[in-house]
């Protein structure tokens, strides 16, 4: 019925992205270029599948031309190979229960009792479906068969991916005749088990500020709750040592306690390099949930790659990383070659390729070459010096590296390239040095001997937990840690164009994870690719009542100001001057802090 064989097979996005990558493949074989990343290509194909729409159903842009086209070949591959993804079965079954009427009436008389869960990220797409589902008397205006949606309008926070939540709620009242005024119809599970009467005071009056909601009022038995702890910091790295100091205080404070009950919560992934260089200093172990340690990162292994070969010419690994990234046509066959050269002329790749002319004459490599060679330059020969972030920002930018993240799936790269370039500023600020190989060496730890994993799931051990507030929706924590409060980082106002309920909503998610406790912090200055940048403290405190609040000073008991750490971490010698030569053997900051 619907053209499928019965041995059909359903893919994940895992095989959605290689399917993707082969057929940019196929129709870039000419130029190796192509104006939109598998990703992003995945990401309309998803989203257009959730709002119904096939290839032919999209107006064409200038736009989304590339990706239309992409979907268009995407579908008679997928059809071809009687293959079905997971939007697929949904916008097949709405398609087939539309066409054959006999069909839909069947399947809504078949089941009588359907529960849908976490019902705010419901798509247009499931809604659609969801309404062939409905047995329904028209003449009548009654419905036979029982429905019970089960979700939370206040914690609707995935409208990126096409999530309509108070639209789809009214649209699913109207299909069932059913209304927001009769409380019969919506009932509301006000009384929370979870946190404090301290943390959900502080949600529903964050929460009331939003128009765009059904309306409820939080409350628990549990009362006296300790008080929201408040932090402004000086900068960030305070921020982070601040945070980290007081998770410190909470562990000696309660033993028992599983690390895992501690969370520090972020609005973007970037954030979590300055926490995860405090616990590291601290020798906390800590985990990223659902995420990539920061060095691990695959924009900051590229970024690095780069920093590597333009330091050390002989660095074959970095060499490999970067050759054909971003994409310059240097395919595998090539790259093979220049292997078996290097073997035989037992010199390093990138000494290969300028020694062989069959390679150094190719315009690409060449044109890779010079890259390498006037970067170099550029950085040696610059007066005044250049500083070492700014060598970072040059190199980044001349390789293509920056403009190789321009689309707006990328934002996360860029902003943790934004995060690597303070990381250096701070380095040089706090070593007074601009030199690039000082600062490879002290980092090769982190990026060697940390664990190669993709997603970091290592449980085996207890660890803090870090990840953003998308991430922690669901989860429940005893202490909670809400970091970087500032506007246009939270609320996040990336594309210019904030969506403050939206925010307020994520808001919303993160405080009501705190069983116990809940701490929030900001720092009024912040960088943006080494620049300091002033900022405002996000508006989402001010929303919070100040009797909630404590803000916490260096009078607190709790509290050790991080600068007496910070004069132990300035007498630390640089590698080149303790006598270490290769990377593997360094120790980093924290390491050599508590060596001394
Ligand atoms: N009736 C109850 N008595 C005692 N504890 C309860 C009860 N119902 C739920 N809880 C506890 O409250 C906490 C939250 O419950 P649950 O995770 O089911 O809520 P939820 O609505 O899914 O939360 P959220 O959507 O905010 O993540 C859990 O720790 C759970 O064990």
């Amino acid at each position: 019925m619907v053209g499928l064989k019965s041995d059909f097979i359903i893919i994940d996005p895992d095989d959605q992205l290689s399917i993707v990558k082969r057929i940019l493949k196929e129709e870039v074989k000419e130029t190796n270029f192509y104006t939109d990343k598998p990703k992003a290509i995945i990401n309309f194909i998803n989203k257009c599948k959730d709002e119904g729409k096939r290839s032919t159903d999209i107006m064409i842009n200038h736009e989304n031309r590339f990706k239309q086209l992409i979907y268009s070949k995407y579908e008679t591959y997928i059809q071809q190979e009687n293959k079905l993804d997971f939007a697929e079965l949904i916008l097949l079954t709405k398609e087939l229960l539309e066409k054959e009427i006999d069909l839909q009436v069947h399947y809504s008389k078949k089941f009588r009792f359907i529960l849908i869960d976490e019902f705010q990220d419901t798509s247009t797409l499931q809604m659609d479906w969801l309404k062939l589902m409905i047995d329904r008397d028209h003449q009548n205006k009654t419905v036979q068969n029982c429905f019970m949606a089960v979700g939370d309008d206040d914690q609707s926070i995935y409208a990126f991916r096409g999530a309509q939540c108070v639209n789809n709620i009214d649209e699913y009242l109207k299909a069932l005749y059913l209304s927001r005024e009769n409380p019969e119809h919506i009932i509301k599970l006000e009384q929370n088990y979870r946190s404090t009467n301290v943390v959900l005071e502080a949600a529903n009056s964050v929460i009331d500020h939003n128009q765009s909601r059904l309306g409820k009022n939080l409350w628990t038995d549990i009362k006296n709750g300790e008080q929201i702890g408040l932090y402004q910091a000086t900068d960030t790295s305070d921020e982070a040592e601040h945070v980290v100091e007081l998770i410190k205080n909470f562990i000696k404070l309660h033993p028992n306690i599983p690390l895992s009950q501690i969370a520090i919560l972020y609005r973007t992934n970037a954030q979590s390099r300055e926490f995860e260089q405090a616990l590291m200093n601290s020798g906390i172990k800590y985990r990223i949930y659902g995420g990539i340690k920061f060095y691990q990162r695959s924009e900051i292994k590229s970024a690095l790659a780069y920093l590597r070969l333009i330091q050390n010419e002989n660095d074959n690994d970095a060499f490999r990383r970067i050759i054909n990234f971003p994409a310059r046509a240097i395919g595998k066959a090539t790259l093979e070659k220049i292997e078996a050269g290097a073997k035989q002329n037992q010199c390093s790749l990138f000494t290969y390729i300028q020694t062989d002319s069959n390679f150094s004459k190719q315009k690409k490599i060449y044109d890779f070459i010079q890259l390498i060679i006037n970067c170099k330059k550029t950085i040696e020969e610059t007066n005044p010096p250049m500083e070492l972030y700014e060598q970072a920002l040059y190199i980044f930018e001349q390789s293509g590296l920056m403009n190789s993240y321009k689309n707006k799936e990328e934002v996360e790269r860029l902003q943790n390239i934004s995060e690597l370039c303070n990381a250096m500023k701070q380095f040089s600020h706090l070593y007074h040095t601009n030199d690039l190989t000082q600062y490879l060496s002290v980092i090769a730890l982190d990026t060697t001997n940390t664990q190669d994993g993709k997603l970091d799931t290592s449980d085996e051990i207890e660890r803090i937990q870090m990840m953003t507030v998308h991430g922690a929706k669901g989860l429940e924590f005893h202490y909670v840690f809400i970091a970087g409060l500032v506007q246009d980082l939270f609320p996040s106002n990336f594309f210019g164009n904030c969506d403050i309920e939206e925010e307020r909503r994520l808001m919303y998610v993160a405080i009501t994870r705190a069983k116990r406790y809940l701490h929030m912090s900001y720092s009024e200055i912040r960088s943006n690719y080494g620049q300091q940048e002033r900022c405002k403290r996000s508006q989402f405190i001010s929303e919070i009542p100040p009797k909630l609040v404590h803000v916490h000073n260096e009078n607190d008991e709790i509290y050790q100001p991080p600068k007496k750490r910070m004069n132990v971490v300035q007498t630390i010698k640089l590698p080149s001057q303790i006598g270490f030569l290769t990377g593997k053997n360094l120790l980093n900051v924290a390491q050599w802090n508590k060596k001394k």
